[in-house]
């Protein structure tokens, strides 16, 4: 980044508040209470935390659908409250779930739309919606209407209607809600092209082996308050006083009794033998290896751990979802 060069996202003391109920009854809640972030340009930047942390809220405000209670926004150096239209030419936002397609319209006629909000039109729109449908693989789904579509056709679509403006900052509110394993490991791929061509994208998912996997930073946050942030594996070394331990070929029976130890928190068996395991402590993962060793299982590794446990650690025992 160069000195004039602003970053993609800054975020300052930023607060929320939103009342709920009505008269006597009425109260203040605050989504959003003293947060500060800083996005470098091009990179992949994961916001995680429980449901209620304010991870939507903030999403909403940079992508200047809210206003902040107080504090400064800016995007690409424009604030959200001063300078919204700068920052809406250059975003893209991407919502979860039905949220934002027109169900009646075909995904053609969607983007179509959506391109014309974006000032383009003719040939040029056309060559940017048949180059999006094919990178999203909805092609051959070009002009069917979106109510029969599946949850994650919809997702992709969405995927597509967020870049047709050709957008230099992308937002990603739980982008991968309803897709299926495939569809979100092309997720992946979709997200590391995006940095590639230089985009910065910030995500918010629940995810953390898809966090893990694509985010050059992540930030927890919870309360409205970041709790950390940094490289999600400095981060998870840093914090976690455990292990990550990976073995081939584990019976069932030895994988079942090591899930049921203590402080194992996070246990993956995606498919054979392979099993994948956080602890939380070194003692931990010192019975973890006892029990492979015994059983005569052979090929183990052990390395950091992994976003999970980090996560567990510090949002604590708030309910989750954590990806097979
Ligand atoms: N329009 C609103 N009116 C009242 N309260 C709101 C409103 N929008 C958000 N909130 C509250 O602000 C807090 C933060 O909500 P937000 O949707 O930002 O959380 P989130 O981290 O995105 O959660 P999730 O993971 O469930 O999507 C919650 O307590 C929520 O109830």
């Amino acid at each position: 980044m160069t000195e004039t060069t602003p970053p993609a996202v800054e975020v300052v003391d930023l607060r929320r508040e939103f009342t709920v109920g009505r008269g006597a009854g009425a109260r203040t809640l605050t989504a959003l209470d003293g947060l500060s972030l800083t996005i470098a340009p091009g990179t992949v930047h994961g916001l995680l935390g429980p449901n209620g942390a304010g991870k939507s809220t903030l999403c909403k405000i940079l992508s200047t659908t809210l206003l902040p209670t107080s504090g400064t926004a800016r995007v690409l150096g424009f604030g959200v409250t001063d300078r919204p239209r700068e920052i809406r030419r250059r975003i893209g936002l991407v919502l979860g779930g039905d949220r934002g397609l027109y169900g009646r319209l075909t995904s053609r006629q969607n983007l179509e739309l959506w391109g014309a909000l974006h000032g383009l039109h003719g040939r040029e729109l056309r060559t940017r919606m048949a180059e999006l449908l094919d990178r999203v693989g909805l092609t051959d789904r070009a002009d069917e209407r979106v109510n029969g579509f599946s949850r994650g056709m919809k997702q992709r679509l969405h995927l597509a209607r967020g870049l047709i403006g050709d957008a230099q900052v992308l937002l990603l509110d739980e982008p991968t809600t309803g897709m299926d394993p495939v569809a979100a490991d092309d997720f992946r791929d979709f997200v590391r092209a995006l940095r590639a061509e230089g985009r910065t994208v910030l995500i918010t998912t629940h995810d953390m082996a898809q966090a893990e996997a694509i985010c050059d930073e992540v930030t927890l946050i919870d309360h409205g308050r970041v709790l950390t942030s940094g490289d999600p594996r400095d981060l998870a070394r840093r914090l976690s006083g455990g292990q990550r331990v990976e073995a081939d070929a584990v019976p069932p029976r030895v994988a079942a009794e090591i899930e049921a130890l203590p402080e194992v928190n996070t246990v993956r068996r995606p498919r054979g033998g392979h099993l994948c395991v956080d602890t939380a402590s070194a003692e931990a993962t010192r019975l973890v290896l006892a029990l492979l060793v015994d059983a005569g299982v052979s090929s183990v590794r052990t390395g950091p751990p992994g976003l999970e446990e980090l996560y567990l650690r510090v949002v604590g025992g708030r309910k989750m979802r954590v990806s097979a």
